[in-house]
């Protein structure tokens, strides 16, 4: 399948929230991907709903949500509700994961779990069938502009290999340090979605590096 872009709107100037809707409406952008922090799961707060529902209004993408938050199942009928499309919740703050991928579904939307660097991937063999989506952390969360950890990429390959082995369908989506070189080498691991924030909104032309990321 075509590799799919996600532009993180995270490390963009909030005073100009609209010019970066702008560049990923008129990119070859797939989704665009909203990174939601609490201060608890990750030492970071980033935006919440007061922001997805400006967002909502101009995004002519799909949203991706990505929960970096504890009790996630607090927010899914609000995101819902503002039109999100797909949920992706953190598998180290979900004890019951099992019951909340459910809810996401049954909400409507598509359901993904992230695992951090340190978490395996055969942690997801009783659940990968349920799955729309794996977002593997290719950086710690919490921060945008960090550097690529090299061991995602045999991650990867373990999580496809997983994949195939369990016949499922899930999209593999990879998150942090994503650039022309990283991504190149994500994608012949077996990664289906790139997420990338900072290299996209400091390049000097964001609209054709979504462009170029996508024909990777
Ligand atoms: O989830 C996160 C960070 O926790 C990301 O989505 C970042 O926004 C990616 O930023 P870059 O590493 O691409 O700058
Ligand atoms: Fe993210």
């Amino acid at each position: 399948m075509k590799t799919l872009i996600a532009p993180s709107i995270l490390s963009v100037d909030f005073n100009n929230l609209q010019q970066s809707i702008d560049i990923v409406n008129r990119s070859e952008a797939d989704w665009l991907h909203l990174d939601v922090m609490d201060g608890v799961f990750v030492p970071n707060l980033s935006f919440g709903f007061p922001v997805i529902d400006s967002v909502a209004k101009t995004t002519q993408k799909p949203m991706d949500a990505h929960l970096m938050v504890i009790e996630p199942d607090k927010y899914i009928d609000r995101l819902r509700k503002l039109g999100v499309s797909r949920v992706t919740v953190h598998y180290e703050a979900c004890p019951h994961l099992h019951r909340t991928v459910q809810a996401i579904k049954k909400a409507g939307m598509k359901a993904g779990v992230s695992l951090n660097p340190h978490t395996p991937v055969a942690l997801l063999e009783e659940i990968i069938n349920d799955l729309d989506l794996v977002l593997i952390m290719s950086v710690n969360p919490g921060y945008g502009g960090q550097s690529f950890i090299e061991n995602s990429c045999p991650k990867i390959e373990k999580l496809r290999q997983l994949i195939d082995t369990k016949k499922a369908s899930a999209l593999i989506q990879v998150d942090g340090g994503v650039n022309f070189e990283t991504g190149r080498r994500l994608i012949d691991s077996g990664a289906n979605v790139l997420v990338a924030g900072s290299f996209v909104f400091s390049a000097k032309d964001p609209i054709d590096t979504i462009n170029k990321l996508k024909k990777l």
